[in-house]
């Protein structure tokens, strides 16, 4: 498989590709203490590493997206981010697409170094996207939207997070009235603007959130995708996805890290509930894009 060379295909596009031919499906790498145990490997470099590869050789052929989270790497230090180094490089080989979730924000010269960690290709840890927090303002996110563009990367930043806890300062009411991801999410359709078949920044909004989002007064129509974490281990199904997202159904990446990785070691039984989820996800979003407005 050729990976696909910087400055190429921007990401929307890709991502579009991938979750057409794969299914719309991101499998999340979150290899937790509790996980490591169920399968039988120590909390320690050779169980995060064993972990690991056992998910990237069974996954990385197969679904559209995987995402490592950087903390139960940086648990290890300068070991384990080597660990999540190879599984970032071993995984574009074989073919899916990296976010990896990391939640950087910081001032803007700062956040230049994170893009350079990240979206450079030079750089070990060089994924197709990154996850992002705009609550530095979404103006310091500048050096690394711009580096996602330039170099055919994606970004998904932190609009409306599954946590509980998020709504207060998500739902905050501004000055014009406004809510902060509100404020945040017409920023990220401004990065998009005329971008097909679909942009490069995405937003990440939880599939926990049910009616709460309707109340948010947010638009979910931002021509980029919509990473949806929370379903399986945080109480949410493929089934809340119509009711959470509406006519922006079409264009969510489902994530699901626990549901998926609780059925390991064992690679076979991994592929096989990704390929379930992935049916039932796909099959969810088809209906939803074939609904009246759902063009969005
Ligand atoms: O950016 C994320 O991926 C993310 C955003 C969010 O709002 N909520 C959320 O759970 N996540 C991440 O998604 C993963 C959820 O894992 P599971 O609950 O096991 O599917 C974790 O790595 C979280 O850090």
């Amino acid at each position: 498989m050729i990976q696909p060379a910087p400055h190429q295909e921007p990401f929307g596009a890709r991502l579009r590709r991938a979750m057409d031919t794969r299914g719309p499906l991101c499998v999340g790498i979150d290899p937790h203490p509790g996980l490591l145990a169920d399968w039988g490997l120590g909390d320690d470099v050779e169980g995060l590493e064993r972990f690991t590869f056992t998910v990237v050789e069974a996954l990385a052929g197969q679904v559209a997206v995987l995402k490592p989270q950087s903390a139960f790497y940086e648990r290890f230090g300068s070991r384990g981010v080597a660990v999540l180094e190879r599984a970032v490089t071993e995984s574009r080989a074989a073919g899916a697409l990296v976010l990896t979730d990391a939640k950087r924000g910081d001032i803007g010269s700062t956040m230049s170094a994170y893009a350079d960690a990240y979206l450079d290709p030079a750089s070990p840890l060089f994924s197709d996207a990154l996850t992002v927090s705009p609550y530095l303002g979404f103006g310091s996110l500048r050096p690394a939207v711009d580096r996602a563009h330039a170099g055919g990367c994606g970004l998904f930043v932190l609009a409306l997070t599954s946590n509980p806890e998020g709504a207060e300062v998500q739902h905050a009411v501004r000055e014009d009235g406004r809510s902060v991801a509100a404020t945040v999410l017409a920023r990220i359709a401004e990065e998009n603007a005329d971008a097909e078949p679909l942009g490069s920044v995405g937003a990440v909004v939880g599939a926990t959130l049910g009616g709460t989002l309707h109340g948010a007064g947010v638009d979910l129509a931002v021509n980029g995708p919509l990473l949806a974490p929370g379903i399986g281990a945080q109480g949410a199904t493929a089934a809340d996805l119509p009711r959470v997202f509406g006519a922006a159904t079409r264009n969510v990446l489902p994530s699901i890290s626990r549901g998926v990785l609780r059925h390991g070691p064992s690679g076979k039984l991994l592929r096989e509930a990704a390929r379930t989820e992935a049916e039932a996800l796909a099959e969810v979003l088809a209906r939803a894009g074939s609904a009246p407005g759902a063009d969005v």
